[in-house]
């Protein structure tokens, strides 16, 4: 497989710098009238102008850690330790383009097996040392910050070595992979056998098993394989205190289901170093199409009966007006015109593009559930636009992360945040949020785009994926953000005289790392939060896992 990833350029996707989508000049000067651009490009500072301090390990420990691992998996020289130094939010990398405000671990360690990571965590423990759990650090919440939390030093645990497909059951459909490993060297593996996951989030690229599991992620194809906590069958975990099994049987009555606290856990309740996973038979046929409906209650409407009547395709994906807007101007001034036309000829007033994708066994059964899809939706008078537009979005899926490094250099604010809640508050929701990013996000008069989709979708509610492209204020980008974010989040938890809960989760697939944490409480109430720190005391005693993400023990005390 291949060995891990070039980290040494965090301020970017793509890991060299290349591979960076340029956007067209049609979509440059659309974007140019709608939220302005800086004339001059705004690129990140080269590495070397990183305020960086020098490693706080102390030698001892970094003695130790060479004697168990070997000097080659100890990492501390500065472009190694920059490279693993916080994850992907635009926080993160608004803070690496500048230069200023980066928390950088004191080393970066990279064992080989779950053994040895069982061994690093009993060291960290003995020397007090923090450790960060870092996958392919995608994390946009702040979930791979080395923060110290009070410790001698902060290490980055890598995991890029735990690259291995340990077994495949292929009776029962279950495979064990490590935790470090990629999602598409877990799809190459899995598919020498006949096997897919189907988990394709869109960080697909660069996200790790042991990452998924940790954050509870959703991939684009949930409505077909599910989230990705449901398709744990078994994990294996290192703590200070010892190694963690769990999941001998599909399901168990045997009290609590405790696979899910490592599952979410952040990195904060254990190290994920093997995943057993359901896995299912590579799809041999495939087709993605879109439709367009006439604004986002039809669309949304749309999208319920299809999750109510089971004829969800595998890739349900329902954007808003504003982000068919964009996806249209982006993809060139001849198509969006075209679209334009044709959508108006079909008196379409607020178009709301639905991308579908069906994979099957087989002809007949891939045509079936088509069939069912297309007849369930008939009611709400779909424009079609054919399998081509449907083909392009499969093709361009994982690219928005390198357009998003192109906005950054022309001075765009560019975030997304989520949520989920039932079918009945679903557009209170939407309309909630979209109305704190509208009012916070605005700079020199210019609105934002705020833009959103449903991309999971289930038969009592679905999420929200919200989208900014803001002109960014050059005087405080990061609090320009922190703002908006803040007030997003306070309309998600927000409790009214006659609703005894929030609006909606504080995350449905992101996680809650260090920024969604002030609110954690809101959603899971005060006993939770003490439930949780009961259970990271238990297996973390003295608080060196991932400080503070998820649950800060000290924050209670
Ligand atoms: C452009 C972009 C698109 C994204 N799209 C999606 C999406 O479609 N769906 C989605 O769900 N998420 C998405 N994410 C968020 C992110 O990719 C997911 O949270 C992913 O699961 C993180 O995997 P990772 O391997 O990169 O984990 P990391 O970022 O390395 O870590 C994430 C958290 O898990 C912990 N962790 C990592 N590995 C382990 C382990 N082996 N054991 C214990 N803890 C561990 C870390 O300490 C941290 O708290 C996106 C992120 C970006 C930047």
């Amino acid at each position: 497989m291949s060995d891990s990833i070039d980290h040494t350029l965090r301020g970017s996707w793509a890991p060299s710098g290349a591979g960076a989508a340029p956007l067209s000049a049609h979509a440059m000067r659309w974007l140019r009238q709608r939220i302005g651009l800086s004339e001059a490009p705004t690129p990140a500072v080269p590495p070397s102008l990183i305020d960086v301090s020098e490693t706080a390990l102390p030698q001892v420990v970094s003695s130790e850690l060479v004697a168990l691992l070997g000097e080659n998996h100890v990492l501390t020289e500065t472009g190694q330790r920059l490279g693993r130094a916080g994850g992907l939010s635009y926080g993160d990398l608004m803070r690496r383009r500048g230069g200023n405000g980066v928390a950088v671990p004191d080393a970066v360690v990279l064992p080989a097996d779950p053994e040895q990571v069982q061994r690093v965590l009993e060291l960290c423990a003995r020397h007090d040392i923090a450790v960060v759990p870092f996958g392919g650090g995608t994390s946009v919440v702040g979930g791979v910050s080395s923060l110290r939390g009070g410790k001698v030093a902060v290490i980055v645990l890598d995991l890029a070595r735990l690259n291995r497909l340990v077994s495949v059951d292929p009776v029962s459909h279950v495979a064990v992979l490590q935790g470090g490993m990629r999602a598409p060297d877990a799809e190459a593996l899995l598919a020498a056998h006949g096997f897919t996951l189907g988990h394709f989030p869109q960080s697909f690229e660069r996200a790790t098993i042991g990452g998924f599991a940790a954050t509870r992620s959703a991939g684009q194809a949930s409505a077909g394989h599910g989230r990705f906590e449901g398709m744990v069958e078994g994990v294996r975990a290192a703590t200070p205190v010892g190694e963690w099994r769990l999941g001998t049987a599909p399901a168990s009555a045997a009290g609590p289901d405790l696979r899910q606290l490592a599952v979410g856990g952040e990195g904060a309740l254990g190290v994920i170093t093997e995943v057993a996973l359901r896995v299912r038979p590579a799809p041999v046929h495939s087709r993605y199409e879109a439709v367009v409906l006439d604004g986002w209650q039809v669309g949304a409407e749309a999208v319920r009966t299809l999750a109510q009547s089971r004829t969800l395709a595998d890739v349900t994906r329902l954007s808003d007006a504003d982000e068919t807007e964009v996806g249209f101007e982006f993809s060139g001034g001849m198509k969006a015109r075209a679209l334009r036309t044709l959508l108006r000829g079909r008196r379409m007033h607020e178009p709301c593009m639905l991308v579908l994708g069906w994979e099957a066994a087989s002809r007949r059964e891939l045509d079936e559930r088509r069939d069912a899809t297309l007849r369930a939706l008939r009611r709400f008078r779909p424009v079609r636009l054919g399998g081509k537009v449907g083909e392009s979005w499969r093709a361009n899926r994982f690219s928005g992360p390198r357009q998003r490094d192109t906005l950054l250099d022309h001075g765009v604010c560019v975030e997304t945040l989520e949520t989920a809640t039932h079918w009945a508050g679903l557009s209170e929701l939407r309309s909630a949020v979209r109305a704190a990013l509208l009012r916070t996000l605005e700079v020199d008069g210019r609105t934002p785009i705020v833009m959103c989709h449903v991309s999971h979708a289930y038969e009592t509610g679905a999420s929200l994926y919200f989208t900014v492209l803001a002109g960014r204020d050059q005087q405080d980008p990061l609090g320009q953000w922190q703002r908006a974010k803040q007030a997003a989040t306070d309309a998600i938890v927000e409790r009214t005289p006659g609703r005894a809960m929030g609006r909606g989760t504080l995350t449905h697939q992101h996680a809650v790392g260090t920024d969604h944490q002030p609110w954690l409480a809101d959603e899971i109430g005060s006993v939770g939060v003490q439930v949780l720190t009961a259970a990271k005391k238990a297996v973390d005693p003295t608080g060196i896992l991932n400080p503070g993400k998820l649950v800060d023990r000290w924050q209670e005390e």
